[in-house]
């Protein structure tokens, strides 16, 4: 597979002259439509690279080439989903979505197009049904699927989640897994997805990149999850395909670059 669709190269980190680089050496090439995972312990540096991704932290060395672009500032070509949604509150999910569309795909639109185009998106994350409600009256499983259907409303050419569903119940968290697992299945979006939780990582993604320590963390492994798509859930739990993943994400995250404090 052509892996130069989002080049990270030799990037590297630091906030301020002193301190050590949060990341040093960075390289990743992914290939267009590829979901990729990224995991470590907490604070290696995770969300610092997603931030880079995202054009809203400036690399200190090397840098991110998307579609042979340099990415030095944020853009509708690369939509972010926070852990804790970042909806407005006085304005309905329709509204919220909407807000996304104008400014992005939507300028060329008319305002009936631009209204299908929001319930559309919406209804990918099957909430069309909510779309008059405000942030307030619903669940907080509902407002990340308003979270996600505002990025994707922008129809990024990379969609960034930042732990999207690390605040969300185990039952919740399942379904809006099975519903990204089929918005990508459907929209071929590039992802690249920050999360703690292995099955997650296992199930969603073709690759897990797993991060070492920080400070001067860098990529310690690429795990490929060579497992068919659809996935599903309930099959995959007793696979020895699946099973192996998880196991091989575990030891390097415990065995070979456990936390000092956990060693
Ligand atoms: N703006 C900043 N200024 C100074 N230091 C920062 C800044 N942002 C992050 N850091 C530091 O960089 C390191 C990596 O932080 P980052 O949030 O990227 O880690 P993470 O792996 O996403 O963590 P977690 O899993 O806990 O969310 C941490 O030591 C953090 O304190």
């Amino acid at each position: 597979m052509e892996r130069s669709f989002l080049e990270i190269s030799r990037l590297s980190v630091r906030f301020g002259a002193k301190a050590p680089p949060v990341l040093n050496g960075i390289d990743l090439k992914v290939a267009q439509g590829e979901y990729i995972a990224v995991i470590g312990h907490s604070g290696c540096g995770k969300s610092t690279l997603l931030n880079v991704v995202a054009g809203l932290l400036p690399a200190t060395l090397g840098g991110v080439v998307l579609e042979g672009r340099e990415v030095d500032e944020p853009g509708p070509d690369r939509a972010v989903v926070f852990q804790n949604h970042s909806l407005l509150p006085w304005l309905t999910c329709a509204e919220n979505v909407a807000l996304a569309v104008d400014r992005t795909v939507g300028r060329s639109m008319t305002r009936a197009q631009r209204r299908d185009w929001t319930m559309e998106n919406l209804a990918l994350v099957r909430m069309e049904a909510h779309a008059q409600k405000r942030p307030h009256e619903i669940s907080g499983g509902m407002k990340q699927r308003i979270g996600i259907a505002r990025a994707l409303a922008m129809r990024p050419k990379v969609l960034l989640l930042d732990e999207p569903f690390g605040a969300l119940d185990a039952l919740t968290r399942a379904h809006l897994q099975d519903q990204v697992m089929a918005i990508h299945a459907r929209l071929g979006t590039t992802v690249m997805m920050i999360t703690h939780d292995v099955d997650e990582a296992v199930l969603l993604s073709d690759r897990i990149v797993m991060m070492t320590n920080g400070p001067n963390a860098t990529i310690g492994e690429v795990l490929d999850v060579d497992l068919p798509r659809p996935r599903d859930r309930l099959a995959l739990a007793s696979d020895a395909r699946f099973l192996a993943a998880r196991e091989a994400v575990l030891r390097f995250l415990h065995e070979r670059h456990a936390l000092p404090a956990a060693a």
